[in-house]
């Protein structure tokens, strides 16, 4: 609701929804009512808007978007309202104002924010635009660019870039609700003509034409498929071209576009599942609303190489004092120089820039090779590279030198975590903190508990996941967790279709043009063949533990493709060696080109093991990568290795490059529907009868048999006799 209130010759009225006073439609009458009200009481001269509890508004109730008794676009025609009002309006904007909030604030004719205030038009993250007239009113009140920018990107920006964009008259850093009643007071009676947005030019740029050209190709190019942000632009450039109502009247029509889309709905879904997931379980009934956290004062890092430094520079970003060990001097060396670049780069991008994190100083970051000093530390990461025997042996070390409460973390993307914690004395401390690379840069952190694990410890990670910034995702213990699990299959497929006639740039592109950021294969370049070489050799899948005899492509009784090793010994471990399922233009290189060696090579291949080389298409592509993946995802929720599959979409999605405008894995497939999810791995399977996980999981043929139910209704449908854990 809102609350109207009269003080002296100031209405107030405060938004009230908690915790974040979303615009439902109550609040939205409350509001309109309050105005009506100011407006007909002639002892009230001017009206503030704020928010209820230090927060303006976080935009429309996202939920109301799917609600069956919506009724029209509630909110534009209150804007117009505000801004015709013949009494100033003053918004005093605490907190955030996002969204529809932040449109209530551009129908204002002032607006003064709390210096700790952040606004946006974030729609376009939750597939919509601003379409409340936003669109139209922030190009008038900024210009374009920077317009442009907010809209199609829905970035929060800071006060002080606020003031400087223009965007509010002026910041505070005491009482904003006080303040904003001075101003109200001071400018009762001045005219208001020139404060009303919709009344004001879009100010011209010389070159308005060029500039907007460029900036759709960029748009275009960004979006990767995903629709909000070409209709977020097709929105602003109207406001460049139509006088303010007629680029009102194309807003709401390009809005009611994506409010009807499927994007918008897969969108908000992954607004929501990510804060889902900060609600975890396990199946013994540990959780978020029982378990506490223990505080995280100082840190500890094990292993300088790429992720012990983006771990080490997440750890400073986050103003958690670090100590970074090294085996020995060179090697700690050399992550120290890697660790002050990375930090640097991050200090630029920074507003206090080196100073705010205060990194050159030893009692926030010291580097070392003493294990010694890691005695009082309350959380370590171990970040050497995946080998069992080596962090067995540092968590048996750990376990004796950290002091008795300190968490023990094994950053591991796939290894046992009850065998590593059986190294310990104090499994209980024992879990998984699986970044992902950079890891000072990407968002998503698998948080993978043991069979000893305490909810203290899994408390205490996910509080660090909030603390570095991160989504934190909680998982069970099975080898590849859930992100690497779900790849597997994915993978796999992939690589059979090469065996079969695709060629990586195929397969690349029809996966990127679903939306992927990248293909398998570029992404297996990226990353280096070697890594996975290096496993299977471990795994005795290839190399000289292989006993000989052992047909080339069957493993087990399975089909098994020795197509990456074969190019490894041949070398070729992608990017690095400028070689690898394409080549580059030098080793380190990251100009993927196709290339005809690696043709004839599949070629040679397919006539050595008597394979007919066929045609491929598009559709079968895209089905046997995405629909492996997702099957192995069923037989993780029917093993209780993931509480939903909300956990499973935030993975794919903040880790993997899955497109977010298609929800994740798990959503996608209730899109497309599981019946024909079903019948496609029905078809494939009995296509390479050879291939186990193409076989339709258990699971997902119950929730079939079920009648197809909603994906909030998966989890009801687990058998709860069989969980693995
Ligand atoms: C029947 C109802 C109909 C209603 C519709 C009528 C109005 C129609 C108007 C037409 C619209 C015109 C165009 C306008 C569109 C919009 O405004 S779309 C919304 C744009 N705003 C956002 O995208 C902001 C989203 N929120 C955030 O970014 C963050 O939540 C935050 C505000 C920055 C706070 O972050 P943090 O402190 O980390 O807390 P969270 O955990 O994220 O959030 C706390 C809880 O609040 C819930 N929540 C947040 N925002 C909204 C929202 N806009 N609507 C509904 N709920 C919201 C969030 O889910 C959390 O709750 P739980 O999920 O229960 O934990």
């Amino acid at each position: 609701m809102a609350q109207y209130a009269r003080g002296s010759a100031v209405a107030v009225i405060r938004l009230r929804n908690p915790p974040v006073n979303a615009l439902s439609l109550a609040v939205l009458q409350a509001l309109e009512d309050g105005l009506k009200k100011a407006d007909a009481d002639p002892s009230v001269k001017a009206v503030m808007i704020c928010g209820e509890n230090g927060k303006f508004s976080a935009g429309a109730d996202i939920r109301g978007f799917s609600s069956p008794k919506r009724h029209g676009l509630g909110l534009g025609p209150i804007v117009s309202l505000i801004e015709s009002c013949q009494k100033p309006v003053v918004a005093a904007i605490e907190g955030v104002a996002l969204g529809g909030g932040l449109e209530v604030a551009l129908g204002c004719h002032y607006r003064i924010a709390h210096v700790k205030a952040r606004m946006g038009l974030p729609e376009v993250t939750i597939g919509l635009l601003p379409g409340a007239e936003g669109t139209q009113r922030l190009p008038r009140l900024i210009g374009v660019p920077a317009a442009l920018d907010m809209i199609t990107t829905g970035k929060h920006i800071p006060a002080t870039e606020a003031l400087k964009l223009g965007l509010v008259d002026e910041i505070v850093e005491e009482n904003t609700i006080e303040a904003a009643i001075r101003l109200a007071n001071k400018v009762i009676g001045q005219p208001l003509g020139p404060r009303r947005l919709s009344l004001k030019p879009v100010p011209k740029l010389p070159n308005m034409e060029a500039f907007l050209q460029e900036a759709a190709v960029k748009v275009k190019k960004q979006a990767r498929g995903c629709l909000a942000p070409e209709l977020c632009f097709q929105a602003v450039r109207a406001a460049t071209e139509t006088p303010f109502a007629q680029g009102v009247r194309r807003e709401r029509e390009l809005f009611q576009v994506l409010l009807s889309s499927g994007q918008a709905r897969a969108l908000q879904y992954a607004f929501f599942a990510e804060r889902a997931v900060h609600r975890w379980a396990t199946p013994t009934g540990a959780s978020w609303s029982s378990a506490a956290p223990q505080p995280v004062r100082r840190a500890a890092v094990i292993g300088l190489g790429t992720m012990g430094r983006g771990i080490v520079t997440s750890l400073v970003k986050a103003n958690i004092p670090v100590v970074a060990l090294e085996q020995d001097l060179e090697y700690l060396n050399k992550g120290r120089k890697a660790v002050m670049l990375l930090l640097e780069r991050e200090a630029v991008k920074m507003e206090g820039g080196a100073q705010s994190l205060d990194f050159h100083n030893p009692a926030r970051l010291q580097f070392t090779v003493d294990f010694d000093l890691l005695h009082d530390v309350d959380l370590v990461i171990e970040a050497v590279f995946e080998n069992m025997a080596l962090k067995k042996e540092i968590f048996h070390k750990l376990s004796k030198i950290c002091k008795p409460g300190a968490l023990l973390c094994t950053n591991t993307s796939a290894l046992n975590i009850d065998e590593i914690a059986s190294a310990t004395s104090r499994p209980q401390q024992v879990i998984g903190t699986h970044f992902f690379s950079p890891a000072h840069v990407m968002r998503l952190l698998e948080i993978i508990y043991g069979r000893h694990t305490s909810p203290t410890a899994i408390a205490t990670a996910m509080q660090l996941a909030k603390a570095l910034k991160k989504v934190g995702v909680v998982v069970g213990n099975c080898f590849g967790f859930v992100g690497n699990r779900m790849m597997f299959p994915y993978v796999e497929q992939a690589v059979f279709l090469l065996e079969e006639g695709s060629r990586p740039e195929a397969v690349d592109r029809v996966v990127e043009d679903f939306g992927f950021k990248i293909g398998p294969f570029r992404m297996s370049d990226l990353a280096g063949l070697d890594v996975g070489w290096r496993s299977r050799q471990g795994q005795g899948l290839t190399g000289p533990s292989l006993p000989a005899g052992t047909a080339a492509r069957q493993r087990q009784g399975q089909r098994y493709s020795p197509l990456p090793d074969l190019l490894c010994e041949h070398g070729r471990f992608g990017q690095k060696t400028a070689r690898g399922w394409y080549r580059y233009e030098r080793a380190g290189g990251r100009t993927a080109t196709p290339d005809p060696w690696l043709h004839s090579f599949l070629a040679q291949y397919r006539d050595t093991h008597g394979i007919k080389t066929r045609f491929i298409d598009q559709e079968e592509i895209l089905e046997r990568c995405l629909f492996s993946l997702i099957n192995e995802g069923f037989a993780i929720l029917a093993e209780g290795i993931a509480s939903g599959p909300e956990h499973l979409d935030v993975i794919y999605v903040n880790g993997y490059g899955w497109p977010k405008h298609t929800g994740g894995p798990m959503f996608y497939a209730s899109i497309v529907g599981l019946p024909r999810v079903l019948a496609k791995l029905q078809k494939y399977s009995e296509a390479h009868p050879d291939v186990p996980r193409l076989r339709p999981n258990a699971f997902l043929k119950k929730l079939v048999a079920a009648g197809n139910p909603p994906l909030k209704d998966w989890m009801s449908y687990v058998s709860r006799q069989s969980p693995k854990l």
